[in-house]
């Protein structure tokens, strides 16, 4: 099956399993203030004084509840008497208005509590997204790679929903509880049978909706990699950057067939889901049947013996039905309350896994004015990969203000030495010195400033020419002035002048007004935002790739220019024509150093550079074949 299998355990799984054994009866009773507090955290978070209103409102509609209950207990015991029936009247009244008040307040409460948590729930989730992708983007990159720790993203992402959930539960929660304790109390008084009967009704419903949860939360972690995929493989069809290759290589069939059996296979899920939930509800109904049955025989039994009067029975099968459906209330929501609260503990722990994976803050000074970055013993190895190491033993020098060219054959370690110079991974072994600091002790974000980056697959941003430039220091009031120079500096201006609406063109195909780049244009404006960064060391990876001859030597030019202010450019590159203009190359193979020097000592030399430069030289210098079968030069 195409990624994998649907049930893929890995090692974040133990820890799901660990939360799930947590889900008993008992424990969930247990965990009920800690929940209760945690969404009222976040309500607070949000917006302070909605939920203040709320959880007044909702105990206030708690009491009233009571009060009533307690009210009815007076309109009966007056109603049922032997007096005349207008004494009765007479009597039972004042309780009668009680009731009519209680009900008022407790309908106005009801409105001030909904408008309150409308307004709450949605800045709860708001404030719970904020948090999500704060933490998301500020992470390493192993950690964003390490499959462990996306499928945490994934789950987490459902938290912030849950967490508005959690707010409307939560009021519901309070006010059951209040009205069951009413109910209970008023029970307590009348007969201590009657409690015990009580629970005995409820607890059916209380089970089912605990064992159903449970599974569908197991269910939900088992299935959550097998439904991102299926949503990948769907978006896969509708995507622009697909289309192309699935309309010529016919690739369509082949992904519905792969969505259509990872669907079907969720469906078989779901049904295996729906059936057992089924079953545990018929048992359930049938428990709570047997258990009504005997309630009422009980309170049948008790007036026959004369040990309760009619009027208490009255009020009994009131507070028995008040408290029961309160109970039931309560077993639901609570349910659901941890249920929610479960995903928002994914979200939690995200919080604190994040934590500990974010980007140091702080750290020692980079000398200003570095003379060289020099890589000593440096050995790495991608994490969660077997095999070789991606670099091993590297020592060299990166002397500053200067063209410093990365050669090597495909997967030779080019990428990667540069990813670590900017510090988007740390060396297994060996260190990377800035002059004499350290740069694992250095601070990494300061150590970020001073780069500016073309990566080979650099971001195409959704968003204007002009954004696409500037998103290269966000943190810098956008000016016309520094984007001219940089489109300037970059050889962007023809692209720029072709847009339909120059720089304010929107680069995203798939909305109105968009416009599409070429592969080569959109590198233009690559290399136009790495200058714009004004980063002291430019690392320019395959810049060249996407043009053509005439744009490739004019980019090299404008790569050169930006060496002759002072900048450091870090040059990977396979036109290793190119790379004559260096001050000094280093050629990689297999993740190891094999030859440094400048350009034209290693053609002397004849190593690996001079062979792969007498390689390229020779497509040029090959003979051409004549009209007349003659190979001419
Ligand atoms: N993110 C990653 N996770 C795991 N392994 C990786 C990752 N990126 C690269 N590698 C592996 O590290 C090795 C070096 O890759 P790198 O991208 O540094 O090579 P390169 O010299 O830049 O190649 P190319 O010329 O094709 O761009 C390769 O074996 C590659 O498979």
């Amino acid at each position: 099956m195409l990624f994998g299998g649907p049930l893929r355990y890995d090692t974040g799984w133990a820890q799901y399993e660990e939360a799930f054994l947590q889900l008993g009866f008992r424990s969930m009773l247990k965990r009920l203030p800690a929940l209760l507090a945690a969404s009222f955290r976040l309500a607070r978070q949000a917006d302070r004084q909605a939920a203040r209103i709320v959880v007044s409102a909702e105990v206030g509609r708690g009491i009233a509840r009571a009060v009533s209950l307690l009210a009815v207990n007076g309109v009966l015991g007056h109603l049922m008497t032997d007096a005349p029936v207008a004494d009765r009247l007479r009597g039972a009244a004042p309780a009668l208005v009680t009731v009519a008040c209680v009900l008022f307040l407790a309908a106005l409460l009801r409105a001030v509590s909904t408008y309150a948590t409308g307004r709450l729930e949605p800045k709860v989730e708001r404030v719970a997204t904020e948090q999500y992708l704060e933490k998301a983007a500020s992470v390493e990159l192993s950690a964003i790679e390490d499959d462990a720790f996306h499928k945490l993203l994934d789950t987490a992402q459902y938290g912030a929903a849950s967490a508005r959930r959690m707010i409307g539960i939560a009021t519901r929660v309070v006010n059951a509880l209040i009205s069951l304790l009413a109910a209970a109390s008023v029970l307590t008084v009348l007969h201590p049978l009657l409690l015990p009967l009580l629970a005995t009704m409820t607890l059916p419903s209380a089970w089912s909706a605990l064992t159903i949860a449970r599974r569908r939360y197991v269910s939900f972690h088992a299935w959550v990699q097998h439904a991102r995929a299926g949503r990948l493989i769907g978006s896969l069809l509708t995507e622009a950057g697909a289309a192309p290759e699935i309309r010529v290589h016919g690739v369509g069939p082949f992904l519905l067939r792969h969505f259509r059996s990872m669907s079907e296979a969720a469906e078989e899920e779901q049904a295996r889901l729906a059936r057992l939930a089924a079953r545990t509800g018929l048992i359930a109904a049938a428990w709570t049947g047997v258990a009504t049955v005997v309630t009422y025989a009980t309170l049948g039994g008790l007036l026959l013996a004369g040990a309760m009067a009619l009027s208490v029975a009255g009020t009994a099968v009131i507070a028995i039905r008040t408290g029961s459906s309160s109970l039931d209330t309560l077993v639901v929501e609570i349910n659901s309350l941890h249920e929610d609260a479960m995903f928002v503990g994914d979200l939690e722990r995200l919080f604190v896994e994040a934590e500990q994976r974010a980007i140091p803050v702080g750290g020692a000074e980079l000398p200003a004015e570095p003379r060289e970055i020099r890589f000593e013993n440096v050995t790495f190895r991608y994490p969660g990969t077997s095999g070789r190491d991606a670099l091993s033993d590297i020592s060299l020098s990166l002397p500053t203000g200067k063209i410093v060219a990365l050669v090597g054959e495909n997967g030779s370690g080019k990428t990667t030495l540069v990813k670590l110079l900017a510090g988007l991974y740390a060396p297994k072994d060996g260190r990377i010195l800035w002059d004499d600091v350290d740069a694992a002790t250095a601070d990494r974000h300061r150590l970020a400033e001073r780069i500016a980056m073309v990566a080979q697959d650099f971001k195409r941003w959704p968003f204007t020419a002009r954004v696409n430039i500037a998103i290269g220091r966000s943190s810098v009031p956008l000016t016309d002035d520094r984007i001219g120079t940089s489109v300037g500096e970059a050889g962007a201006g023809d692209v720029v002048a072709d847009l339909p609406r120059g720089l304010d063109t929107l680069l995203a195909r798939a909305f109105t007004g968009g416009h599409e780049l070429s592969g080569g244009q959109w590198q233009r404006l690559g290399i136009a935002r790495a200058a714009y960064r004004r980063g002291s060391i430019l690392v320019v990876d395959e810049p060249t790739a996407a043009l053509d001859a005439r744009a490739e030597l004019e980019v090299f030019e404008k790569i050169r220019a930006l060496a002759g202010t002072g900048q450091t450019v870090i040059l990977i590159t396979h036109r290793l024509a190119s790379v004559r203009h260096a001050d000094l190359v280093h050629v990689l193979e297999g993740g190891r150093l094999v030859e440094s020097g400048t350009p034209d000592d290693l053609l002397r030399t004849g190593g690996v550079y001079a062979e792969l430069y007498a390689l390229q030289a020779d497509q040029f210098t090959a003979k051409v074949p004549s009209p007349n079968g003659h190979a001419e030069r």
